[in-house]
């Protein structure tokens, strides 16, 4: 597709350039040719101005070899001139010799011709101008600004009169002026200004030239004479006076006079370009950036309507009553604990309603915070968090569920300002704050991100919540997800943009993992990649994906050297409890590597459990996790585990969520989004033109398969030699060479190279590389295959 676009694009003019494809002695025929030319051209304009009168009778006997004109260049000269000159364009046409010479010794000395077409059409322009200007100024004399110029003016001034003409040529001037000598009103109130300091330097110069007279009585007398000669050190203007010596030995040492009216000039300094950048700024040129949305280029983003509403339409209601009761009884109950209150004022969210309390001057914060049971009691209300202080405030907080929460719908986030105009890299809209503002964060600044929380109490939302965000965003070039679902229901849904959105092994038939054993191989594989990556950033000298990317797209990177435009992974784990159970170590190893090493190249991680206990968050897990999001979970112990504070025990369920990304704690109401509505979006996706397969992983065999298996020969595949052959006649070890070649499944050609491998075909397998082959040609497989039967 990229190669149609730009095989239809025309090149621009300037880019065309001057670009005439001769070889460089035919330049140096050509550029003499014109050079000559040039010389004769000049010759004969500047003779034709004294002898023209008495050449034009001889014109019409061009052909007579006998006829002769007064011409430097004879009949020829007087042709050309009176061509040039009378019937065109006068005195400017001198400018013709000039182009053609420049023209000329361009060709001659092999000059880069890229801005001689500009020479041309600026000296064109001139020769127009100077030919029109000299026609209306010097009318009499036709000669001068030949008959084009004459005619011209005619023409023009019929419409415009001589006012009008005069005021174009001004206007035209101005242009020729600002756009060739780049004029300004500041260039030339500088020039006059350094005339002035001119004048004044050598004006004072010649004041002040000293001479000394020496005086009968060794005295030492300074007289002035102008017009003796001082010399002066030019780039310091100090003048250069020898220490004058009185008769009794003194050194009188003249003060020399400090100049400061010297002229700083500052010579700007044009950066280096490097070819590679030439060469990207002329491909950027010619074809435009690198679009990697080009392949899918009528993808359809989903649009709002498939969103539901969840009946909140009209935002969030105020119990006038509510907040009053509220409110009398947070403040009887402090009144009890004798808590005296300054002033209180009530924020209302969709689930909570955040009292924020003034406390009269000498109240001890920490009281507060002891008996924020006593309060949640007193209050009878489940869910009280009490925040004292709120951080960057000097008030202590209560948060109040409300009796009747608002859904956050999905929708509602998607449509806010906040999220459609978020400029980052992979937003999330996660539902809104207390403050019902929208909450939207940057998934790549995150860069990887735990969930946990009891179950039921909404973390299959969040995770569609954050799925659909992106899916909102990004275009399928741009991100590709790997789902990881234990529970095989939870993600099912997005199997529909497997082609789209989803990464997955190549041996794989499902892109969704359900399978524990196969997470161990995709984790693994995502380590190949991200090393792949880290070697391609070095090799681009950037240091993290997004100025990868913009340097591919500005086409400063070779696809040759296995340079790609990266779209970002992210990782998702429903059920990571299930996991570590599992498989232990053998997850916990690459998926800390991975959280410690990926955030350069764009590889981000979601894990979400249900089962916040230390045995599945570990400390290594915990301690590469920064952003934590905490539903409702049922103790203190789980609250801390996953946010290192309490309070997400005192959460009111349904999408009552804590995020934290290092130090504040924020309650949020995740936005909630339906099945049905992920069902109507990833339908949507599906059924556009997708790419012909989910996106690729690095092919990983785990270690207990390859090296040291002993193959008996009886057993091996009837394919056997076929793939042999086809391996050592590409000089080529890979699993999916055998695949294309032989149409085999994946398992099949991974058994088949383990038995190459096993004859020494083929050599060990070497992580993402293909495997080397250890046979040169066909012949030398053969023999090997013959001495084995023997
Ligand atoms: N943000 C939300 N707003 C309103 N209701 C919600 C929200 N999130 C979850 N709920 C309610 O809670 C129910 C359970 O949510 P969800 O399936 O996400 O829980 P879960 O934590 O994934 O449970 P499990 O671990 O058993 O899968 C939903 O069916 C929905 O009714």
């Amino acid at each position: 597709m990229a190669k149609k676009r730009t095989k239809s694009k025309k090149p621009t003019s300037s880019q065309k350039g001057f670009s005439l494809k001769l070889s460089k002695q035919n330049k140096i025929i050509l550029g003499s040719l014109l050079i000559v030319l040039s010389i004769a051209l000049f010759f004969s304009f500047m003779s034709y101005y004294f002898t023209w009168q008495e050449d034009q009778s001889m014109l019409s006997e061009f052909k007579d070899r006998n006829a002769q004109a007064s011409n430097l260049l004879n009949k020829f000269g007087a042709s050309v001139s009176h061509f040039f000159m009378y019937k065109g364009f006068g005195l400017a046409s001198l400018s013709f010799p000039l182009l053609l010479a420049i023209t000329g010794l361009y060709l001659f000395l092999g000059l880069d011709s890229k801005g001689l077409i500009g020479k041309w059409i600026w000296g064109l322009t001139g020769i127009i101008w100077i030919s029109i200007a000299l026609g209306f100024f010097a009318f009499e004399q036709p000669l001068l600004g030949g008959l084009i110029g004459y005619e011209m003016n005619d023409f023009l001034q019929d419409y415009t009169g001589k006012i009008g003409v005069f005021l174009l040529l001004v206007f035209v001037l101005m242009v020729i002026l600002v756009r060739l000598f780049n004029f300004s009103p500041e260039g030339v109130a500088k020039f006059f200004r350094s005339q002035k300091q001119q004048l004044k330097s050598d004006f004072k110069k010649s004041k002040s030239t000293p001479v000394t007279v020496q005086s009968d009585d060794g005295s030492v007398e300074l007289s002035m004479e102008t017009d003796t000669p001082v010399a002066v050190d030019t780039y310091t203007h100090k003048k250069d006076i020898p220490p004058l010596q009185s008769e009794a030995g003194l050194d009188v040492n003249l003060p020399q006079e400090e100049d400061l009216d010297i002229d700083l000039k500052v010579e700007k300094v044009t950066e280096e370009k490097e070819e590679t950048d030439v060469k990207a700024e002329k491909l950027v040129k010619d074809f435009g950036e690198f679009d990697p949305k080009l392949e899918l280029g009528n993808y359809k983003f989903p649009h709002i309507e498939l969103l539901d509403q969840h009946g909140a339409t009209g935002g969030i209601t105020i119990n006038q009553e509510e907040l009053e009761e509220n409110k009398n009884r947070i403040v009887s109950t402090l009144k009890n604990y004798k808590i005296g209150i300054a002033q209180i004022k009530a924020t209302i969210g969709p689930t909570v309603t955040l009292y924020e309390i003034v406390p009269e001057a000498g109240v001890r914060i920490s009281k507060i915070k002891n008996l924020e049971d006593d309060i949640a009691l007193s209050l009878a209300a489940l869910g009280i968090r009490i925040i004292a202080p709120i951080p960057g405030k000097g008030t202590i907080g209560i948060e109040v569920p409300n009796k009747n929460a608002t859904i956050v719908s999905m929708r509602s986030v998607i449509a806010s300002n906040k999220f459609q105009k978020a400029e980052m890299e992979l937003p999330i809209a996660f539902g809104k704050t207390i403050s019902n503002e929208t909450f939207v964060v940057d998934l790549a600044k995150m860069p990887h991100m735990l969930m946990a929380g009891a179950t039921g109490q909404g973390k299959s939302v969040g995770l569609n919540a954050v799925l659909t965000s992106l899916l909102y965003k990004k275009h399928p070039a741009e991100v590709k997800f790997i789902l990881v679902d234990p529970k095989k229901v939870e993600l099912t849904l997005y199997n529909k943009i497997e082609r789209h959105f989803l990464a997955k092994l190549p041996d794989s038939e499902d892109a969704i993992i359900t399978d524990n054993t196969k997470v161990i191989n995709t984790l693994n594989s995502l380590c190949i990649e991200m090393d792949n990556r880290y070697e391609l950033l070095k090799l681009a000298m950037v240091r993290n994906i997004k100025e990868y990317n913009v340097k591919f797209k500005a086409r400063k990177l070779n696809p040759n050297d296995g340079h790609k435009f990266l779209p970002y992974i992210v990782l998702v784990i429903d059920e990571f409890a299930d996991l570590i159970m599992t498989a232990g170590k053998e997850v916990e190893t690459p998926i800390a590597r991975l959280a410690q090493l990926a955030r350069a190249i764009g590889i981000h991680l979601i894990i979400a459990t249900q089962r916040p206990s230390v045995n599945v968050i570990t400390g290594i897990i915990k301690a590469n996790f920064p952003a934590r999001i905490a539903f409702r979970v049922t103790s203190k112990i789980d609250s801390r585990t996953i946010l290192d504070a309490q309070g997400a025990d005192q959460l009111i369920g349904r999408g009552d969520m804590l995020f934290t990304q290092g130090n504040d704690v924020t309650r949020l109401q995740c936005a909630f989004v339906d099945t049905p509505e992920v069902a109507k979006i990833t339908e949507y996706i599906g059924s556009q033109r997708a790419y012909p397969d989910a996106h690729l992983l690095p092919e990983y065999v785990g270690e207990d398969s390859g090296t040291g298996i002993d193959y008996d020969i009886a057993d091996r595949d009837s394919m056997f030699r076929d793939a042999a052959e086809v391996i050592v006649t590409a000089q080529q070890g890979s699993a999916s060479l055998i695949q294309r070649k032989l149409k085999l499944g994946y398992n099949r050609a991974g058994r088949i190279i383990d038995q190459l491998e096993a004859a020494g075909i083929v050599g060990p397998f070497e992580g993402s590389k293909a495997r080397q082959v250890l046979v040169p040609d066909i012949l030398s497989l053969e023999q090997l295959l013959q001495n084995e039967t023997k």
